[in-house]
Order: C-alpha cells, then sequence, then structure tokens
C-alpha cells in the first residue's frame, strides 16, 4: 500500500446513520435546470443533437449571448412545490439538483460571482424553495456542483505554465469559496454530487478534491458525497492508487449501468444516473430527445437492476425553460411511483441477495433488515415460467405476488425440479408492470 495524503479515508462502507439512510433510498430525482432549458437544444432556428446542457459549446454561442439568456429566466412557471409533488409521485427518497452546471450559472444568489439567480428578472432563490418543499415532503436534498466552468476566466483544462498554475490556484479558491458558501446558506442539505473533475487540471489537484471533501464533513456531520469529486495524490479518480474506494459511494455509472452478473459492485455503495431521453440531461424539444423517452417498465427494470446489486438509482427530470416540469416526464414519474406504490419493498431499504445468482428473467433483492428475499420478473420468459435457482440446501416454501391482497405463500404454483431448483408459472400472475415475489424458504430438511 502506498502511503496517500490525498487518498481514500476509509477502507470499508461507512455504516453511520446518514449513510443507511442514503443506501436505502435507493430511488433518487435528479434534476437539471439552469440557462439551458430555455434555448432547450435549439439555436437560430435549428434543433442541435445534442445534449441540451451543452448547447453554448456544441452551438458555439458566443459567452454574451448565453449569458443574455439570464433576463428570460423568469421562472414564469417554476413552482417547487409542484416539482417536489413530482419526487412524491415518482417515489423518490432524494432529489439532487444543478446547483451549478458547467455554464457557470448559479441558481442560487452566489457572492463570489454576477452570474446567478439574482441577476435574474425574480431574484428567486431558486435552491432556497426546492430545499423547503423537498423537505417539507420528507424527501432530502442533494447539491450538484460542476467543478468544470466553462465561463470563469481562471478555469483550465490543463496546466500548462506558471501562469495557468496561478489562475487555475485562483480558481480553486472561488470554488472551494462557493462550497462553503452552499454548505453555510443551505446547511441541511444531505450529499453533494460533483461533476467536471476529469480535466488534467483538476487531477493534478488531488488535495483540493481531499480539503473538499474534508470541509464539507466538517461543516455538515453526516454529509454523503460521492467518488467522482475525487483525485488523489497522483490524479487517480473514484478509486486511489492503492485501489481504495474515494468519497462515500461510486458514482461512475452515468447512463449505464453495470453487468447484471457483476456481483464485485455490490461490495461498496455506488449510484447510477440516468437520462429520460436518451442522451440529454437539461430538457430538449426536439424530435432528437422527444422521440426516445424511455418507457416506465424500462425505468422499473433498471431500479430493479441497481437495487440487486446493492446500488442506488437517480432518475433524471429535465424541466422546462419557464420552471415547468414535461408532462411526459411527470406521467412517466407517476407510473413507476405507483407500481412503486405496490412493489417498493423489495426496492426499498434493499440491496444484493447473497448466494441468489443473476437468473436473467429479473433481479434477486433482499431487504437488508429482514433478509427477505424478492424475485422481480422483469423479462418474463416466452415460456410464461421462471426458474428458481435457490441458493443451495434452502428449498421454496411459498411465494407471495406483492399487490395481490388476500395471495399468502403457498398461493402461487411452483414445482422443485430437482434440488434446490424450481419452477414458478407466471400463469395466470397479473400486476401493473413487472411483477414481484416476495420468497418464502427455507433450508431442505428430508430427501428430495
Ligand atoms: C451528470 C451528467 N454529466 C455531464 C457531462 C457528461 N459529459 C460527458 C463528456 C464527454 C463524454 C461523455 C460525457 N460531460 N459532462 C452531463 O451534462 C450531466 O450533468
Amino acid at each position: 500500500m502506498m502511503d496517500l495524503k490525498y487518498g481514500a479515508s476509509r477502507e470499508k462502507p461507512r455504516e453511520d446513520a446518514a449513510m443507511k439512510r442514503f443506501r436505502g433510498h435507493r430511488v433518487g430525482q435528479f434534476i437539471h435546470w439552469g440557462l439551458y432549458a430555455l434555448p432547450a437544444g435549439r439555436w437560430e432556428g435549428k434543433d442541435v443533437e445534442f445534449a441540451a446542457e451543452f448547447l453554448p459549446r456544441v452551438a458555439k454561442i458566443p459567452q454574451h449571448r448565453w449569458e443574455a439568456l439570464a433576463n428570460d429566466f423568469t421562472l414564469a412557471d417554476f413552482d417547487a412545490e409542484r416539482w417536489a409533488d413530482t419526487a412524491v409521485a415518482l417515489g423518490a427518497r432524494y432529489m439532487t439538483i444543478t446547483t451549478k452546471h458547467h455554464d457557470g450559472f448559479c441558481l442560487w444568489p452566489s457572492a463570489h460571482t454576477d452570474f446567478h439567480m439574482g441577476n435574474t428578472p425574480s431574484g428567486r432563490d431558486v435552491l432556497g424553495e426546492l430545499v423547503a418543499a423537498y423537505e417539507a415532503r420528507g424527501i432530502d436534498v442533494n447539491f450538484y456542483y460542476s467543478v468544470l466552468d466553462w465561463r470563469h476566466p481562471d478555469w483550465r483544462f490543463t496546466l500548462e505554465n506558471d501562469a495557468d498554475n496561478l489562475a487555475f490556484a485562483r480558481y480553486l479558491d472561488f470554488a472551494m469559496k462557493q462550497l462553503v458558501e452552499l454548505a453555510e446558506r443551505y446547511p441541511s442539505v444531505k450529499g453533494f454530487w460533483f461533476d467536471g473533475t476529469w480535466d488534467e487540471s483538476v487531477k493534478a489537484n488531488g488535495w483540493w478534491t481531499w480539503e473538499v471533501e474534508r470541509m464539507l464533513k466538517e461543516r455538515i456531520p453526516g454529509v454523503v458525497v460521492n467518488s467522482r469529486l475525487r483525485a488523489d495524490d497522483f490524479g487517480a479518480r473514484h478509486v486511489d492508487s492503492n485501489g481504495l474506494l474515494m468519497g462515500d459511494y461510486e458514482s461512475g455509472y452515468e447512463r449505464r449501468l453495470p453487468e447484471p452478473w457483476d456481483r464485485s459492485v455490490a461490495a461498496h455503495d455506488w449510484e447510477a444516473c440516468m437520462t429520460i431521453p436518451q442522451a440529454s440531461w437539461g430538457y430538449h424539444q426536439g424530435p432528437w430527445a422527444q422521440s426516445t423517452l424511455k418507457h416506465p417498465w424500462d425505468v422499473v427494470d433498471m431500479i430493479a437492476h441497481c437495487t440487486s446489486l446493492g446500488g442506488n438509482f437517480l432518475l433524471n427530470f429535465g424541466p422546462r425553460g419557464d420552471g415547468s416540469m414535461a408532462p411526459a416526464e411527470v406521467e412517466i414519474a407517476r407510473t413507476v411511483g405507483q407500481w412503486l406504490g405496490v412493489n417498493g419493498e423489495a426496492i426499498y431499504g434493499c440491496g444484493f441477495a447473497e448466494g441468489w445468482e443473476y437468473p436473467g428473467w429479473g433481479y434477486f433483492t433482499q431487504d437488508s433488515s429482514t433478509g427477505q428475499v424478492f424475485a422481480v420478473v422483469t423479462r418474463e420468459p416466452a415460456s410464461g415460467r421462471i426458474r428458481l435457482e435457490l441458493p443451495t440446501g434452502m428449498e421454496l416454501v411459498g411465494l407471495q405476488l406483492l399487490g395481490s391482497a388476500g395471495h399468502p405463500f403457498n398461493e402461487h404454483p411452483f414445482k422443485r425440479l430437482a434440488g434446490s431448483v424450481f419452477e414458478v408459472d407466471l400463469g395466470g400472475a397479473t400486476s401493473a408492470g413487472p411483477l414481484v415475489f416476495a420468497l418464502e424458504t427455507g433450508a431442505i430438511t428430508g430427501p428430495v
């Protein structure tokens, strides 16, 4: 093991109450909102078929024209209560909001820049209104913060000379001041989600990333910080040069999930974040995005996929320029939330089911407190039957289809094929969306 000054601060996952709470949430609502929601992927009458939040870069928009959008950011239809209601409808237990994305615009009235909500027609503190509305509904709030900042004059992608080093030192000082400001203004925040840390400039300043984590945890005890913030003494990111995870959970899964059989990820906390359109985090009005919205059952599959490997799933919403939620995204939230309303006991507070191999037709999850095992069937086989291969020495005693009131265990047909291998006939089991069975198991006692 190398002696690292800025490496991981622990070898094992956190087991304090705040981390257990975050881990048990399993489902979060990501929100990308900023000036980019106004053009929404369209510039000078042309659709730009790329992530809406990247428009200033992709369309090479002059800085002064991008900054002028702040005058149109009127928040005419922004209502934090309605956003929070969408999170409730989704069944989200936490929300992560873009406080500042790569363009440098801040959703709070920051004292350290002029590019913020205070210099827009309404002057409203969007972050303050969101924290109040979400916490009133018992939903934890996390802050996304982009270290990458296309607008700030001292930002550098690489550090070629002393001048670059001096400028970037000024930038890191600015960003640290903003992070202290966020911690001081919104002390009830439960986590920080850092992004934009892949450039050489940041990787060469692992000390700063270590200091940011230390500062936040000193000011907000229990706060949860993602691995994407961190670089170590040698520029290693997420995992330090000794192979240890930095931050409190691994956050490398962006618009992708680990292979469903990759049980190695279950060794640490992790979270995957996902767009509803194919590839835009900010609202994109064009058919390029709007024709690719995910089906609610695809979202349910991803939620169960992440839970089965001990990870959280953060589903992104891109509110429109006027502050209204996109109706199609709200509808998806409602359908997923209705499914969670019936089957959430297989998700919330659940994780990896040790000894239960990936079955192919869906996922096994296990309640971390009770040990109850669930089978989430997201890919019903054409045969109408699923094979349950239990851990060796165990047998299936009964099944209960969640949501089917009055169906005690044993009511659903199944048969032993051999040893610990059972077959369940799904015929007749009906539910809105993927089926979930609670499994009653026991040790094999007599001869089989
Ligand atoms: C969480 C997501 N991370 C941001 C992002 C993604 N990327 C990116 C850059 C190059 C390749 C692939 C992805 N750059 N910034 C997206 O804008 C969104 O905020």
